[in-house]
């Protein structure tokens, strides 16, 4: 869907934002561009939507050069989603939501029912919020009626340039969490910018860790990025805590569940789903005080989830990314 060939951007003082890059996103994957602070994220993701024009390189979306597009055009096919949402603050809620459905031309009456069908899925209830104020509601609201508006023309691709970095850091994973389910059901292509690896790990499809200048120091899945780090670059940005990290991309499976017969009443916490992550599955560990916890698949109990368990899926999941026997869980 997005592939970018030797991309590069030297801005007019000389300064190499980006040198060479090669990028290819699928359609329907969110890719997250993640690495420290000024090493050509933003100016990577701007290049995409022609707010800042390559010195190098080509950009194509879904096989068209974007440089030989109309930006106007261009950038109506690709929602726009930043820290600073900017909503027009004088207006109501449900009048900025209908801002892009009226600049398409739709009739009033379409774009307000548009308009809050969209703030629907987002999570907010039009009636409650539509009358507001944008300075009327919280931080993380505001950034569902951003997200809201980048959805509003109903765009293939979604850049978003740390859209959730102004809220605080439990709405902040809520709206993670909400957001990734939404982009799945729609099918959105989406290429995020975040500095936080955390953020980096839960929401990519693939992550693409940026050094200094825009090199792409790795380009990978999750899992493995936390279990081959290509270089110390990567694995100092990944960071001590991997072996943690990594609970949350590794997810149950059956094989390393205990049969039910092996726990007596009682003793046994809440259920999970199978298809949560061992992150999830030690939460509820510790949330209902119990070391074993039910798992079940859909309505149906599949066995027992133990420490032992834990530990067994964590090793099997880092075999299959190392192709190592014996893999180092540090
Ligand atoms: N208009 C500009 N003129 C000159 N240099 C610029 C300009 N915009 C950005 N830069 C430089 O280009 C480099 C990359 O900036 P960019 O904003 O892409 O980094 P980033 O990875 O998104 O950083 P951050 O995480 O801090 O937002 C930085 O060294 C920055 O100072």
């Amino acid at each position: 869907m997005i592939k970018l060939t030797g991309v590069g951007k030297t801005y007019a003082d000389g300064t190499v934002a980006v040198r060479e890059l090669d990028l290819d996103v699928a359609t329907g994957e969110m890719v997250v561009l993640v690495g420290p602070s000024g090493c050509g994220k933003s100016t990577t993701l701007k290049m995409i939507n022609r707010l800042i024009e390559p010195t190098a390189g080509r950009i194509e979306i879904d096989g068209r050069d974007v440089t030989s597009s109309d930006p106007v055009e261009l950038r109506r096919g690709i929602g726009y989603v930043i820290q600073q949402i900017g909503l027009f603050p004088h207006q109501r809620i449900i009048e900025n939501a209908m801002a892009v459905p009226l600049l398409l031309g739709e009739s009033k009456r379409t774009a307000r029912e548009r308009a809050a069908e969209l703030l629907t899925m987002v999570g907010l209830d039009p009636e409650q919020h539509g009358h507001r104020f944008p300075h009327q509601l919280s931080g993380g609201q505001r950034q569902r009626v951003g997200v809201a508006r980048a959805l509003a023309a109903d765009p293939p691709v979604l850049l978003m340039d740390e859209p959730f970095g102004a809220v605080d850091p439990i709405v902040r994973v809520r709206l993670q969490e909400e957001f990734r389910r939404l982009q799945r059901d729609l099918g959105k292509t989406v290429v995020m910018v975040t500095h936080d690896i955390d953020e980096a790990v839960l929401m990519g499809d693939r992550v693409a860790v940026f050094a200094e200048g825009g090199r792409l120091a790795q380009y990978g899945t999750p899992a493995e990025l936390l279990a081959r780090p290509a270089d110390d670059f990567v694995a100092d940005f990944v960071g001590a805590e991997k072996g943690l990290r990594r609970l949350s991309v590794v997810s149950l499976s059956e094989e390393h569940l205990e049969p039910l017969g092996m726990v007596k009443g009682g003793e046994l916490g809440a259920a999970i789903d199978l298809d949560s992550t061992l992150e999830q599955a030690l939460a509820a560990m510790l949330r209902d005080d119990r070391s074993t916890i039910g798992v079940k698949s859909g309505a149906r109990f599949v066995g027992v989830l133990t420490p032992a368990g834990v530990h067994a899926a964590l090793r099997s999941a880092l075999r299959d990314a190392t192709g190592s026997e014996s893999p180092d869980l540090r």
